[in-house]
């Protein structure tokens, strides 16, 4: 069976996030679909986000991680696509709940506000953990446009 894909993407302030996130997936046996940013260079975080979406959309990858200084500004671009669902998360409660309830399939976080070893376990946590179902499912389902919001 082929190695399940997920694709990782970051700005600067997620780069060396990435770069120790990306040796944790390939030893949990994902295939990584690295997007970049690849440098320290000073890059928008919106246009990273796109292609994060876009690898989705195109079945390019099962799930996703995105990275900025703080998480939030990459989260908040992420969330424009109908078919992502990405969760900004600090800790590994954080980690299983947005699988478990919301079936998220993007995780975000935050280069300069999360320590190396929480990202690391909440990344664990988010490829191991599966969506429950039930009433969840019926709230998911509303955020994608099948609600009466
Ligand atoms: O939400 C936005 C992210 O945290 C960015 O990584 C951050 O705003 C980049 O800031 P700067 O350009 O000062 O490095």
């Amino acid at each position: 069976m082929s190695a399940k894909t997920i694709a990782i993407a970051c700005d600067h302030g997620g780069i060396e996030m990435k770069e120790l996130l990306v040796k944790d997936l390939a030893a949990l046996g994902w295939s990584v679909l690295d997007l970049g940013t690849d440098g320290p260079d000073s890059v928008d975080y919106p246009d990273f986000a796109v292609k994060l979406a876009e690898a989705l959309k195109g079945g390019k990858a099962e799930r996703g991680v995105l990275l900025c200084g703080t998480g939030i500004g990459i989260s908040i671009a992420a969330n424009r696509f109908e078919h992502v669902r990405a969760a900004l998360v600090h800790d590994a409660f954080g980690a299983r709940m947005c699988r478990q309830h919301n079936d998220a399939n993007v995780l975000v976080m935050g280069g300069r506000t999360t320590g190396p070893e929480v990202a690391r376990d909440c990344l664990k946590i988010f490829i191991e953990t599966e969506f429950e179902g039930g009433r969840h499912a019926r709230r998911v389902s509303k955020l994608s446009g099948d609600g009466q919001a």
